[in-house]
């Protein structure tokens, strides 16, 4: 894409400085835009009255005011203006304020002419996909950039009405979290997820890139818990080609895949320190390094991390860089657990349901029924979806019965207090197996079977944990994921 076609509307610059606005205007000018300026608040006030722009850069710590008064300026008049503001090095919490307030990104002093370069090409998308808007409606298919790499997930299709079903429910709860996220899909801010084991935090991620304007890019989805430490970098920043024994060729990493798009970071909290230090360079300088290589190179990623640990307390004792955590936590989102949801769970369990049965038809048993109602599900709603699947494979006739749930119908507040260790296990209560009857089952089959049950029992006594269930069972996560698609588990 090129700017000089792409933005008709001028830039403007607002900057109580005359040298910086001549030189952030020459710059803007050498880019191909064309640009006005204003020397403080009031008269960019007077500007947005009166002119259109495509891309408003206000410094923040002006005579007569602040930018953050022009950010909420442009918001509450629904200017629909994109808004970069520039902070002095190390004031972090106004530029989170900025953010907050509805800015759309933020740069730190001194700027440099590739970091200019990278905000005007996120601004390039965001006005292109506006334009193109009911271009990309209509279309069937969307580009789409394939990722494939151990601990990578596949990309996304951009398509908004999808990214808004990925998150069931109307509770106030759920409908707030869902709010919110159309909200941040509007703007580049850094979202950190919390919230426990399958309460749906890489659904919500997905949700905000595929509403986001980076939606026809690549959404990158890295277990940071899953990558041995060694290969870190070259996993995040690539290599070229004979850096090390074994680059037989150059290689991108999760950072040139989500170029343009959005990179997941889940467990975010098991980065070793070593890597978070060059982490937090990648975001702050939106350039990364390849191994073996001289030069960074630019990259326009905004990131969006998760995890089901207290990362407030793991900067306290120390094994999370405060630094990091406030770069990476900007705007957080917290998912509530499945047990918060309760008024929305008949409706929930149908539409699960359904899904998994596509075709088919089965009903409830009423017992059945009221022991999913009362169950506290520890592991959310990968557990339910477990549960569910199983019960469907166990069902006889089209009915399910209470004992193809194989749950104890604890009531919710009684469950909501037990450990770990003593969430029920299916496994152990329900040892025996059907034996292999020679020339009736398959050996497949029975083994699929065995494997399916044991993935289930890790998966349950790790709170459906999947990185620390592939840990219990001895094998690595891309394992246990591979092992978990092909035996249908959830
Ligand atoms: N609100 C929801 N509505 C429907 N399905 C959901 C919802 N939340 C989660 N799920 C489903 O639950 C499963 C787990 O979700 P997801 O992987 O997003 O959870 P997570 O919090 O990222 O888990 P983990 O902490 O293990 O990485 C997925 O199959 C997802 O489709």
């Amino acid at each position: 894409m090129n700017s000089q076609v792409e933005l008709k509307k001028p830039v403007l610059v607002i900057d109580d400085e005359a040298d910086i606005r001549d030189l952030m205007e020459l710059t803007l000018i050498k880019m191909g835009l064309s640009v006005q300026t204003a020397a403080g608040v009031a008269e960019a006030k007077k500007a947005l009255r009166n002119h259109a722009f495509s891309l408003v850069l206000t410094d923040m710590r002006m005579p007569d005011g602040s930018g953050l008064e022009i950010v909420d300026y442009i918001t509450e008049h629904n200017l629909d203006i994109p808004i970069a503001v520039i902070t002095a090095y190390g004031n972090a919490v106004q530029a989170v304020q900025a953010l907050k307030n509805g800015a759309f990104d933020y740069l730190q002093k001194p700027i440099t002419l590739a970091q200019l370069r990278t905000l005007v090409k996120s601004v390039l998308t965001i006005n292109h996909s506006s334009d193109t808007d009911s271009i990309t409606k209509a279309a069937t298919s969307t580009k789409q950039s394939e990722v494939k790499s151990q601990n990578v997930s596949e990309p996304v299709r951009g398509n908004q009405s999808a990214a808004q079903e990925r998150l069931l429910g109307h509770s106030p709860l759920i409908a707030e979290v869902r709010q919110l996220i159309s909200k941040l899909a509007k703007s580049n801010v850094p979202v950190y997820i919390a919230g426990e084991s399958g309460s749906g935090k890489e659904q919500a991620a997905r949700s905000i890139h595929e509403q986001s304007a980076r939606k026809d890019k690549a959404f990158v989805a890295v277990n940071c818990g899953a990558i041995p430490e060694a290969l870190m970098e070259s996993e995040f920043f690539g290599y070229k080609k004979g850096s090390f024994t074994g680059a037989d060729n150059d290689r991108a990493g999760f950072f040139q895949h989500a170029d343009g798009g959005t990179l997941f970071l889940d467990e975010v909290a098991d980065l070793p320190l070593s890597m978070q230090v060059k982490l937090l360079r990648a975001i702050q300088e939106r350039a990364v390094r390849r191994i073996g290589e001289m030069e960074e190179k630019q990259v326009d990623v905004r990131i969006i991390c998760a995890t089901h640990k207290d990362l407030n307390a793991l900067v306290e004792t120390g094994q999370f860089r405060q630094d990091l955590f406030y770069r990476l936590n900007v705007v957080s989102i917290t998912m509530p657990p499945l047990r918060e949801l309760r008024d929305d769970l008949p409706e929930l369990i149908q539409v699960l349901l359904r899904r998994i049965l596509r075709d088919e038809t089965m009903t409830l048993s009423p017992a059945a029924e009221q022991a999913l109602l009362q169950y506290s599900y520890p592991g959310n709603f990968r557990e339910l979806e477990n549960i569910l699947e199983r019960a469907i494979a166990l069902s006889k006739n089209h009915i399910i019965e209470v004992d193809d749930l194989q749950i104890q119908s604890f009531s919710f507040d009684n469950q909501r207090n037990l450990s770990a260790d003593s969430v029920h296990n299916p496994a152990e209560e329900n040892p025996a197996r059907t034996d292999f009857q020679f020339g009736h089952t398959q050996i497949q089959d029975y083994l699929d079977d065995v494997e399916r049950h044991i993935l289930q029992q890790a998966l349950a006594q790790t709170r459906y944990n999947r990185t620390q269930a592939a840990k219990l069972l001895g094998i690595s996560f891309r394992s246990m994921r591979y092992r978990m698609e092909r035996l249908g588990i959830a």
